[in-house]
């Protein structure tokens, strides 16, 4: 049996998905009137956990739980980097669990189209390649899953391209055309993967369902909570008054603080994160900014 952690829209759409092939519980922070919703501590009793909750609260969950999670084989299916710590989602989840117990979710996945059943690619990546292919036989035939030993370059692609989408949605916003979100997200591309290449990731993993794939869909399509972010933005809404509306986490926003802080520390050359670093925690004129990128 296996237990998904965040009844959020990905990790519901996660139960949904594996529920038609694996018997599996549900469990969040605040409770759901849905089948299979059980308590944490019961969920934590299962050997095969999903963790799909925002990336911010992960630290403090790992930390309240440490002695329930320890020994649990775990699939990461959020995508962020912590920005409290600026440190990857792998690094905090090592201080916990062994790496060899630990896999991340990364790819094109609106949970919306999960949950209709649309054919979806992800990829599973971990240093372990068996766990890999244990949790890949959790995903329904729709589902289909890619194993990568890649794990850094899947975690950088997966937060990063958050980052971008909320760039892309500032141009869509400004209205400055078709040709420009084009180069945008070029761009955004050679940066998260400059950005991944620093810390060892692999090349392959940015053209490939995590980088290319993931970017592409987040970046040109309103679906995307972070490419509203930007729109929203581009037309002069307040971030608290955007994130209020929204009603769901966008990663993006606080995943751009950490790599600008990162970034700034290492020297990494981050041009368009460090643009929706300015705009949302400097509070640039968004119209000032991205025209400048694109010049
Ligand atoms: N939505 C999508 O299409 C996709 C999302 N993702 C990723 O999945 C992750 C979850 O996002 P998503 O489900 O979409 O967003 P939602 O905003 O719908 O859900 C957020 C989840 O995080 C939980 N959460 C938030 N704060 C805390 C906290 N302090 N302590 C414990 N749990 C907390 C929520 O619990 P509760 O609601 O019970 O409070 C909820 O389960 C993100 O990293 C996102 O990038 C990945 C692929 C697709
Ligand atoms: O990660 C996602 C699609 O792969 C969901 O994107 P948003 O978080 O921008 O909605």
């Amino acid at each position: 049996m296996v237990s998904v952690i965040g009844a959020g829209a990905w990790g519901s759409a996660i139960f949904y998905a594996i529920s038609q092939k694996i018997e599996t519980v549900i469990t969040s922070r605040r409770k759901r009137n849905i089948e299979k919703f059980v308590s944490l501590e019961k969920a934590l009793k299962n050997e095969y956990i999903i963790i799909a909750i925002a990336s911010q609260s992960i630290k403090d969950f790992l930390e309240t739980n440490k002695e329930k999670i320890k020994d649990k084989k775990i699939l990461i299916a959020s995508k962020g980097i912590d920005n409290k710590t600026n440190k990857f989602l792998n690094e905090i989840f090592e201080e916990y669990v062994d790496r060899n117990n630990l896999a991340f979710l990364s790819g094109p996945s609106f949970a919306k189209e999960v949950k209709e059943n649309k054919p979806t690619a992800l990829v599973i990546a971990s240093q372990n390649e068996k766990l890999a292919d244990k949790f890949s036989t959790f995903f329904p035939k729709f589902i289909k899953i890619y194993k990568s030993n890649d794990v850094i370059g899947v975690e950088v692609a997966g937060a990063y391209k958050n980052v971008i989408a909320i760039a892309s949605g500032i141009c869509e916003g400004l209205n400055l055309g078709n040709n420009a979100k084009a180069a945008l997200i070029a761009r955004g591309l050679v940066e998260m993967d400059r950005f991944g290449e620093f810390f060892g990731a692999s090349k392959d993993t940015f053209l490939g369902v995590a980088g290319a794939g993931d970017l592409f869909l987040t970046a040109n399509s309103t679906m995307s909570r972070n490419y509203r972010v930007g729109l929203n933005l581009a037309k002069g809404k307040t971030l608290d008054d955007i994130l209020k509306e929204l009603k769901e986490v966008a990663e993006g926003v606080y995943t751009t603080k950490a790599i600008y802080n990162i970034a700034t520390k290492k020297g990494i050359y981050t041009p368009i994160a460090n643009e929706v670093y300015k705009i949302i925690y400097e509070r640039k004129k968004v119209k000032d900014s991205l025209r400048d990128l694109l010049s």
